[in-house]
Protein backbone atom coordinates (compact mmCIF):
# COMPACT_ATOMS: atom_id res chain seq x y z
CA UNK A 1 0.00 0.00 0.00
CA UNK A 2 1.14 3.45 -0.66
CA UNK A 3 2.47 6.16 1.65
CA UNK A 4 0.19 9.47 2.13
CA UNK A 5 2.02 12.57 0.19
CA UNK A 6 1.64 16.16 1.79
CA UNK A 7 2.38 18.47 -0.86
CA UNK A 8 2.16 21.97 1.49
CA UNK A 9 2.67 25.39 -0.06
CA UNK A 10 5.10 24.44 -3.05
CA UNK A 11 6.58 26.71 -5.40
CA UNK A 12 9.18 27.10 -7.97
CA UNK A 13 10.49 30.06 -9.58
CA UNK A 14 13.24 29.85 -12.33
CA UNK A 15 15.64 32.87 -12.24
CA UNK A 16 13.00 34.91 -10.56
CA UNK A 17 9.76 33.67 -12.60
CA UNK A 18 7.36 32.20 -11.02
CA UNK A 19 6.44 28.58 -12.73
CA UNK A 20 4.43 26.94 -10.00
CA UNK A 21 2.40 29.72 -7.45
CA UNK A 22 1.54 28.08 -3.82
CA UNK A 23 0.40 24.63 -4.46
CA UNK A 24 -1.14 22.55 -1.27
CA UNK A 25 -2.23 19.08 -2.18
CA UNK A 26 -2.83 15.88 0.39
CA UNK A 27 -2.58 12.50 -1.24
CA UNK A 28 -4.31 9.76 0.75
CA UNK A 29 -2.29 6.82 0.97
CA UNK A 30 -3.22 4.38 -1.99
CA UNK A 31 -4.75 7.03 -3.89
CA UNK A 32 -4.37 7.87 -7.83
CA UNK A 33 -4.43 11.22 -8.70
CA UNK A 34 -3.56 12.66 -11.94
CA UNK A 35 -2.06 16.03 -13.28
CA UNK A 36 -3.69 17.48 -15.78
CA UNK A 37 -3.40 20.81 -17.50
CA UNK A 38 -2.00 22.94 -20.39
CA UNK A 39 1.57 22.87 -21.55
CA UNK A 40 4.30 25.34 -19.08
CA UNK A 41 1.79 24.65 -16.58
CA UNK A 42 4.71 23.52 -13.63
CA UNK A 43 3.20 19.39 -13.82
CA UNK A 44 6.39 18.16 -14.34
CA UNK A 45 7.79 20.63 -11.91
CA UNK A 46 5.56 19.64 -9.25
CA UNK A 47 6.51 15.33 -10.09
CA UNK A 48 10.11 16.59 -9.80
CA UNK A 49 9.71 18.06 -6.79
CA UNK A 50 7.45 15.44 -5.10
CA UNK A 51 10.09 12.94 -6.30
CA UNK A 52 12.62 14.93 -4.71
CA UNK A 53 14.85 15.47 -8.09
CA UNK A 54 13.99 19.16 -7.92
CA UNK A 55 13.62 21.22 -4.86
CA UNK A 56 11.35 23.58 -3.84
CA UNK A 57 12.14 27.36 -3.80
CA UNK A 58 9.06 27.62 -0.77
CA UNK A 59 7.18 24.91 0.80
CA UNK A 60 7.52 21.07 1.28
CA UNK A 61 6.93 17.94 0.01
CA UNK A 62 6.68 15.24 2.81
CA UNK A 63 6.06 11.15 2.02
CA UNK A 64 4.29 9.63 5.03
CA UNK A 65 5.59 12.82 7.20
CA UNK A 66 9.17 12.49 6.19
CA UNK A 67 10.26 15.84 4.18
CA UNK A 68 11.60 15.37 0.51
CA UNK A 69 15.04 16.67 1.24
CA UNK A 70 17.09 14.33 -1.78
CA UNK A 71 15.84 11.96 -4.89
CA UNK A 72 13.31 9.80 -3.24
CA UNK A 73 14.48 5.72 -3.28
CA UNK A 74 10.91 4.34 -2.82
CA UNK A 75 9.28 5.37 -5.67
CA UNK A 76 9.36 4.36 -9.06
CA UNK A 77 8.73 7.05 -12.18
CA UNK A 78 7.70 6.38 -15.32
CA UNK A 79 8.67 9.06 -18.31
CA UNK A 80 7.20 9.55 -21.92
CA UNK A 81 9.84 7.75 -23.34
CA UNK A 82 10.75 4.52 -21.89
CA UNK A 83 14.47 5.22 -21.43
CA UNK A 84 15.54 1.20 -21.48
CA UNK A 85 19.21 -0.21 -21.86
CA UNK A 86 19.75 -1.59 -25.62
CA UNK A 87 22.12 -3.84 -23.91
CA UNK A 88 19.91 -5.40 -21.82
CA UNK A 89 16.97 -7.79 -22.08
CA UNK A 90 13.47 -6.96 -20.67
CA UNK A 91 14.23 -8.77 -17.82
CA UNK A 92 17.42 -7.51 -16.87
CA UNK A 93 16.04 -3.74 -17.67
CA UNK A 94 13.53 -4.44 -15.15
CA UNK A 95 15.76 -5.58 -13.08
CA UNK A 96 18.21 -2.50 -12.91
CA UNK A 97 16.02 -0.88 -9.87
CA UNK A 98 16.65 -4.13 -7.82
CA UNK A 99 19.86 -3.96 -8.71
CA UNK A 100 20.29 -0.45 -7.99
CA UNK A 101 18.68 -0.86 -4.40
CA UNK A 102 20.90 -3.90 -3.87
CA UNK A 103 17.88 -6.49 -3.18
CA UNK A 104 18.18 -10.32 -3.48
CA UNK A 105 17.99 -11.24 -7.61
CA UNK A 106 16.44 -14.15 -7.24
CA UNK A 107 13.36 -12.73 -5.70
CA UNK A 108 12.89 -9.86 -7.60
CA UNK A 109 13.29 -11.82 -10.99
CA UNK A 110 10.61 -14.10 -10.23
CA UNK A 111 8.93 -10.54 -8.99
CA UNK A 112 9.92 -9.08 -12.47
CA UNK A 113 8.37 -12.43 -14.45
CA UNK A 114 5.38 -12.39 -12.28
CA UNK A 115 4.41 -8.42 -13.48
CA UNK A 116 5.87 -8.91 -17.04
CA UNK A 117 3.17 -11.61 -17.18
CA UNK A 118 0.74 -9.62 -15.75
CA UNK A 119 1.71 -6.58 -18.63
CA UNK A 120 1.10 -9.10 -21.31
CA UNK A 121 4.78 -9.66 -22.17
CA UNK A 122 5.13 -12.96 -20.80
CA UNK A 123 7.65 -14.71 -23.72
CA UNK A 124 8.95 -11.58 -24.12
CA UNK A 125 11.65 -11.81 -20.74
CA UNK A 126 14.82 -12.29 -23.27
CA UNK A 127 13.82 -10.11 -26.21
CA UNK A 128 16.30 -6.69 -26.33
CA UNK A 129 14.70 -3.51 -26.56
CA UNK A 130 14.76 -2.90 -30.40
CA UNK A 131 12.42 -5.74 -30.65
CA UNK A 132 9.61 -4.25 -28.75
CA UNK A 133 6.60 -2.17 -29.81
CA UNK A 134 6.71 1.40 -28.35
CA UNK A 135 3.66 0.20 -26.40
CA UNK A 136 5.90 -3.19 -25.01
CA UNK A 137 8.83 -0.94 -24.53
CA UNK A 138 6.67 1.55 -22.40
CA UNK A 139 4.80 -1.83 -20.65
CA UNK A 140 8.72 -2.45 -19.64
CA UNK A 141 9.36 0.47 -17.99
CA UNK A 142 6.26 0.21 -15.87
CA UNK A 143 7.16 -2.70 -14.43
CA UNK A 144 10.86 -1.42 -13.93
CA UNK A 145 9.23 1.09 -11.63
CA UNK A 146 7.05 -1.40 -10.01
CA UNK A 147 9.32 -4.46 -9.39
CA UNK A 148 10.52 -2.81 -6.01
CA UNK A 149 7.22 -2.78 -4.99
CA UNK A 150 7.39 1.36 -4.27
CA UNK A 151 4.63 3.44 -2.08
CA UNK A 152 4.82 5.97 -4.87
CA UNK A 153 4.74 6.06 -8.55
CA UNK A 154 4.94 8.74 -10.49
CA UNK A 155 4.21 9.24 -14.17
CA UNK A 156 5.33 12.27 -16.49
CA UNK A 157 3.01 11.30 -19.96
CA UNK A 158 3.60 7.59 -19.71
CA UNK A 159 1.57 6.98 -22.49
CA UNK A 160 1.97 10.43 -24.34
CA UNK A 161 3.87 8.83 -27.21
CA UNK A 162 1.82 5.63 -27.94
CA UNK A 163 -1.14 5.08 -30.87
CA UNK A 164 -4.67 5.56 -29.30
CA UNK A 165 -5.34 1.91 -29.36
CA UNK A 166 -2.40 1.41 -27.14
CA UNK A 167 -2.89 3.81 -25.11
CA UNK A 168 -6.48 2.17 -23.80
CA UNK A 169 -4.56 -0.91 -23.37
CA UNK A 170 -2.19 0.49 -21.29
CA UNK A 171 -4.43 2.49 -19.34
CA UNK A 172 -6.62 -1.26 -18.28
CA UNK A 173 -3.32 -2.71 -17.68
CA UNK A 174 -1.57 -0.02 -15.40
CA UNK A 175 -5.41 -0.08 -13.45
CA UNK A 176 -4.67 -3.78 -12.98
CA UNK A 177 -1.26 -3.41 -12.05
CA UNK A 178 -1.83 -0.71 -9.32
CA UNK A 179 -4.88 -2.05 -7.91
CA UNK A 180 -2.45 -5.55 -6.87
CA UNK A 181 0.11 -3.33 -4.83
CA UNK A 182 -1.85 0.17 -4.51
CA UNK A 183 0.69 2.91 -4.43
CA UNK A 184 0.37 6.29 -4.10
CA UNK A 185 0.08 7.77 -7.87
CA UNK A 186 1.12 11.01 -9.52
CA UNK A 187 -0.02 10.99 -12.95
CA UNK A 188 0.42 14.16 -15.07
CA UNK A 189 -1.29 13.43 -18.63
CA UNK A 190 -2.43 15.61 -21.07
CA UNK A 191 -5.23 13.34 -21.75
CA UNK A 192 -8.76 14.36 -19.93
CA UNK A 193 -10.14 11.11 -20.49
CA UNK A 194 -6.44 8.91 -19.30
CA UNK A 195 -7.62 11.06 -15.90
CA UNK A 196 -10.96 10.11 -15.86
CA UNK A 197 -10.19 6.81 -16.67
CA UNK A 198 -7.57 6.01 -14.07
CA UNK A 199 -8.06 8.58 -10.94
CA UNK A 200 -9.66 8.74 -7.66
CA UNK A 201 -9.06 12.66 -8.08
CA UNK A 202 -8.03 15.17 -11.01
CA UNK A 203 -6.32 18.11 -10.24
CA UNK A 204 -6.98 20.88 -12.74
CA UNK A 205 -4.17 23.23 -13.42
CA UNK A 206 -3.82 26.67 -14.54
CA UNK A 207 -0.75 28.18 -16.49
CA UNK A 208 1.20 31.53 -16.30
CA UNK A 209 1.92 31.17 -13.18
CA UNK A 210 0.95 27.69 -12.50
CA UNK A 211 -1.52 27.07 -9.81
CA UNK A 212 -3.95 24.05 -8.98
CA UNK A 213 -7.31 25.76 -10.67
CA UNK A 214 -9.47 22.79 -8.92
CA UNK A 215 -9.42 19.40 -7.63
CA UNK A 216 -12.04 16.96 -8.86
CA UNK A 217 -13.64 13.57 -7.64
CA UNK A 218 -13.92 10.73 -9.48
CA UNK A 219 -16.30 8.48 -7.71
CA UNK A 220 -16.76 5.48 -10.60
CA UNK A 221 -16.75 1.81 -9.21
CA UNK A 222 -13.31 0.03 -10.07
CA UNK A 223 -12.40 -1.67 -11.57
CA UNK A 224 -13.36 -0.01 -14.55
CA UNK A 225 -13.75 -1.07 -18.24
CA UNK A 226 -13.33 1.00 -20.86
CA UNK A 227 -16.85 0.88 -21.97
CA UNK A 228 -17.35 3.05 -19.31
CA UNK A 229 -16.25 5.83 -21.31
CA UNK A 230 -19.38 5.89 -23.00
CA UNK A 231 -21.78 6.61 -19.92
CA UNK A 232 -23.08 9.81 -19.01
CA UNK A 233 -21.54 9.91 -15.38
CA UNK A 234 -18.30 9.07 -17.00
CA UNK A 235 -18.91 11.86 -19.75
CA UNK A 236 -19.96 14.51 -16.82
CA UNK A 237 -16.65 14.71 -14.96
CA UNK A 238 -15.00 15.01 -18.73
CA UNK A 239 -17.52 17.62 -19.50
CA UNK A 240 -16.83 19.64 -16.08
CA UNK A 241 -12.85 19.27 -16.87
CA UNK A 242 -13.34 21.03 -20.16
CA UNK A 243 -15.64 23.64 -18.96
CA UNK A 244 -12.44 24.47 -16.89
CA UNK A 245 -10.33 24.81 -19.28
CA UNK A 246 -12.91 26.61 -21.56
CA UNK A 247 -13.28 29.14 -18.98
CA UNK A 248 -9.55 29.50 -18.61
CA UNK A 249 -9.42 30.09 -22.40
CA UNK A 250 -6.84 26.89 -22.77
CA UNK A 251 -9.39 25.59 -25.44
CA UNK A 252 -12.07 27.23 -27.50
CA UNK A 253 -14.49 25.61 -30.36
CA UNK A 254 -16.30 27.85 -32.85
CA UNK A 255 -19.43 28.09 -30.71
CA UNK A 256 -17.59 28.70 -27.73
CA UNK A 257 -19.37 25.54 -26.29
CA UNK A 258 -18.17 21.87 -25.79
CA UNK A 259 -20.12 19.38 -28.27
CA UNK A 260 -21.50 16.28 -26.19
CA UNK A 261 -18.86 13.59 -26.04
CA UNK A 262 -15.78 15.74 -27.24
CA UNK A 263 -12.73 13.71 -26.91
CA UNK A 264 -9.77 15.87 -26.37
CA UNK A 265 -6.32 14.33 -26.28
CA UNK A 266 -3.93 17.25 -26.49
CA UNK A 267 -5.35 20.26 -26.71
CA UNK A 268 -4.02 21.33 -24.02
N1 LIG B 1 15.07 24.24 -15.69
C1 LIG B 1 14.26 25.26 -16.00
N2 LIG B 1 14.73 26.51 -16.18
C2 LIG B 1 13.91 27.56 -16.47
N3 LIG B 1 12.57 27.42 -16.61
C3 LIG B 1 12.05 26.20 -16.46
C4 LIG B 1 12.85 25.06 -16.15
N4 LIG B 1 12.02 23.97 -16.03
C5 LIG B 1 10.78 24.42 -16.27
N5 LIG B 1 10.79 25.75 -16.52
C6 LIG B 1 9.60 26.59 -16.81
O1 LIG B 1 8.64 26.30 -15.82
C7 LIG B 1 7.34 26.25 -16.39
C8 LIG B 1 6.69 24.92 -16.08
O2 LIG B 1 7.38 23.88 -16.78
P1 LIG B 1 6.92 22.36 -16.69
O3 LIG B 1 7.84 21.56 -17.55
O4 LIG B 1 6.79 21.97 -15.29
O5 LIG B 1 5.48 22.43 -17.35
P2 LIG B 1 4.51 21.24 -17.81
O6 LIG B 1 3.16 21.63 -17.35
O7 LIG B 1 5.03 19.94 -17.37
O8 LIG B 1 4.59 21.36 -19.39
P3 LIG B 1 4.40 20.23 -20.54
O9 LIG B 1 2.97 19.80 -20.48
O10 LIG B 1 4.70 20.96 -21.81
O11 LIG B 1 5.38 19.13 -20.25
C9 LIG B 1 7.49 26.51 -17.88
O12 LIG B 1 7.20 27.86 -18.13
C10 LIG B 1 8.96 26.23 -18.13
O13 LIG B 1 9.45 27.04 -19.16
Amino acid sequence: MGKPVRIEQVTKSYHGLEALSPTSLFLEEGEFVSIVGPSGCGKSTLLRIVAGLDTPTTGRVSVADRVVTQPETDIGIVFQSPVLLDWRNVLDNVLIQAEARKLPHDVYAARARDLLAAAGLKGFENAYPHQLSGGMSQRVSVCRALVHNPSLLLMDEPFGALDALTRDQMMVDLQKLWLRSRPTVVFVTHSVQEAVFLSDRIVVMAPRPGRVEAVLDVPLPRSRRLSMRGTAEFNAIVDEILHHFQRMGVIRDEEDEIPENTTVEMAL
